[in-house]
């Protein structure tokens, strides 16, 4: 099977999750990248049976529009009850590192206000320890030079990503070579610097659910 089938396949036991889940009345939480894509294409086949959607990237948003799906300001939403997502890594306790596309802070607000985070991904993105991919860190611009020094400080190899404004007009250091042994700690650590909007641990709020697909299927994970 090639990367793209088995996004697909992912995609498509979310949808089989997803309908579990939701009634007329509930709104669907949506993530960003390529297989989060995916699940939007497969979620605008039962678009007449939920309300509508919360997006987590403009590019998300346009791709829920495009399918004729009600896009929601998370302000007048309660809680959601299932937000779908990918990521770049994700380890035995559903932890993940996100931000591969720059969404990670409207990704995490998202996956803060839902009641079950669903993680899709291939297998290629299961790893022992975080840290193999940049961790993204989101920051205002003003404090870029401020930030990376304090995270070289931490050991981390901070690198701009250039020439990309997320969707909250911010900018983003990525850090290489960085092991995340704790990544309760890291997250926290990092996100105390001041000036940092977000990074893109997601150990404080893990998934709930991970299906992963691997050349012999899906396979459905819970946390450790
Ligand atoms: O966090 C993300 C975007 O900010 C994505 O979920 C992550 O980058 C994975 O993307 P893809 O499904 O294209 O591999």
């Amino acid at each position: 099977m090639t990367q793209d089938e088995l996004k697909k396949a992912v995609a498509e036991a979310a949808l089989e999750e997803v309908k579990k889940i939701i009634d007329k009345d509930s709104i669907v939480g949506v993530g960003t990248g390529s297989t989060a894509n995916f699940f939007i294409d497969a979620l605008a086949t039962i678009k007449l049976d939920f309300d509508g959607a919360v997006a987590s990237s403009e590019a998300t948003r346009e791709r829920l529009k495009a399918h004729g799906i009600t896009v929601y300001d998370l302000n007048g939403v309660g809680t959601v009850p299932v937000y779908v997502d990918g990521a770049d890594e994700v380890n035995a306790h559903l932890h993940m590192v996100k931000g591969g596309g720059g969404a990670l802070t409207r990704e995490k607000i998202i996956g803060a206000c839902s009641t079950k985070f669903i993680c899709i991904a291939d297998e290629s993105k299961k790893v022992d320890i975080l840290g193999g991919f940049p961790l993204p860190v989101e920051v205002i611009p003003m404090a870029r030079s401020y930030v990376a020094r304090e995270l070289v400080k931490m050991g981390a190899n901070p690198v701009y990503r250039e020439g990309f404004v997320t969707d909250n007009g911010n900018v983003i250091l990525d850090l290489y070579n960085f092991p995340i042994d704790d990544p309760l700690s890291i997250e926290q650590k990092i996100n105390n610097i001041t000036g940092v909007v977000t990074n893109g641990l997601f150990a404080l709020r893990p998934a709930d659910v991970l299906l992963l697909g691997c050349a012999d299927g899906v396979k459905r994970i819970t946390a450790d």
